[in-house]
C-alpha cells in the first residue's frame, strides 16, 4: 500500500523546515501510525501521502501509483478515487447538511453520489437522525463521526487521519480509533494515523509505527 524511499520535502516558502522521512513500507490492508512531537512533520507527510504536496526528492508509491509521476490534474483524480482524509480541523462545509457533506465527496470521483451509501454510513456512525442537520448543530464527537463518514464515502483504499484523538478523553479516544478501524476494515482500506498521542499505539497494537524525528 505504501512504499516510501529516501523522501525529502521542503516547503517552498520556508528556508528552514525540511522533512526527511525514513524508508518505510506497508502492505495493503495493514495500518500504520505516524508518531512524533508537534512540528515534526506528521501533517506534512499525510499531505504527501494524499498527493496534495509533492516531494522534491525520493520516491513515494501509494496504492500502486508513483505519486511523483502524476500531473496536478492526475493527482486530483487519483486522490478522489483512492484517499479518504480526516483532517484535524474537520473541515465540514457549514452551509451544507450532514448528508450533503457526504455526497459532495462524490464529485471528487466524477461519479454520481450513491444516496443509499450516504444513508447507510450515517446509520452505521450513529448519525441517522442528523442527516438534515447543519454541522454546527452537532456535538464535537458527532462532527468527527460525520467527517469519518465523509472520508469513507468513496470507499478509499487509504484512510488518512490527522490527530483524530486530540482533546479526547480516554473513552472517546478508544471509540474514535475503534470507528476508524471498523470503517477501514469494512472496505479493506489501510488506515494511517498521524498522532503524538501514545494512547493510539495501545488502541492499534498491530499497526506499523513510523517515527518522525523532526525537521532540520
Ligand atoms: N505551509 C507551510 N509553509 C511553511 N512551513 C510550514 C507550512 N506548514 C507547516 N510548516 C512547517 O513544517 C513543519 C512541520 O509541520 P507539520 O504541521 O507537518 O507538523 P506536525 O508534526 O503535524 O505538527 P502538529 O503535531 O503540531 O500538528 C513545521 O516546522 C511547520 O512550521
Amino acid at each position: 500500500m505504501l512504499q516510501i524511499t529516501d523522501l525529502h520535502y521542503r516547503y517552498p516558502t520556508s528556508t528552514s523546515a525540511q522533512l526527511t522521512v525514513p524508508s518505510f513500507s506497508l502492505e495493503a490492508g495493514r495500518h500504520a501510525i505516524i508518531l512524533g512531537p508537534s512540528g515534526c512533520g506528521k501533517s506534512t507527510l499525510l499531505h504527501l501521502l494524499a498527493a496534495i504536496l509533492t516531494p522534491q526528492q525520493g520516491s513515494l508509491h501509494v496504492a500502486g501509483t508513483d505519486l511523483r509521476a502524476l500531473t496536478p490534474r492526475q493527482a486530483d483524480a487519483w486522490r478522489g478515487r483512492t484517499v479518504g482524509f480526516l483532517p484535524q480541523k474537520l473541515a465540514l462545509i457549514p452551509s451544507l447538511s450532514v448528508f450533503e457533506n457526504l455526497t459532495v465527496a462524490a464529485y471528487a470521483t466524477g461519479r454520481a453520489p450513491e444516496i443509499v451509501r450516504a444513508t447507510e454510513l450515517l446509520a452505521a456512525l450513529g448519525l441517522a437522525d442528523k442527516a438534515t442537520a447543519k454541522p454546527h448543530a452537532l456535538s464535537q464527537g458527532q462532527q468527527q463521526r460525520a467527517a469519518i463518514a465523509r472520508a469513507m464515502f468513496n470507499r478509499p483504499a487509504l484512510l488518512l487521519a490527522d490527530e483524530p484523538t486530540a482533546n479526547l478523553d480516554d473513552a472517546s479516544c478508544s471509540a474514535s480509533i475503534g470507528l476508524l478501524n471498523t470503517q477501514a476494515a469494512a472496505v479493506g482500506a489501510s488506515l494511517v494515523i498521524a498522532t503524538h498521542d501514545a494512547r493510539v499505539l495501545a488502541a492499534l497494537p498491530d499497526a506499523a509505527v513510523l517515527r518522525l524525528g523532526g525537521t532540520a
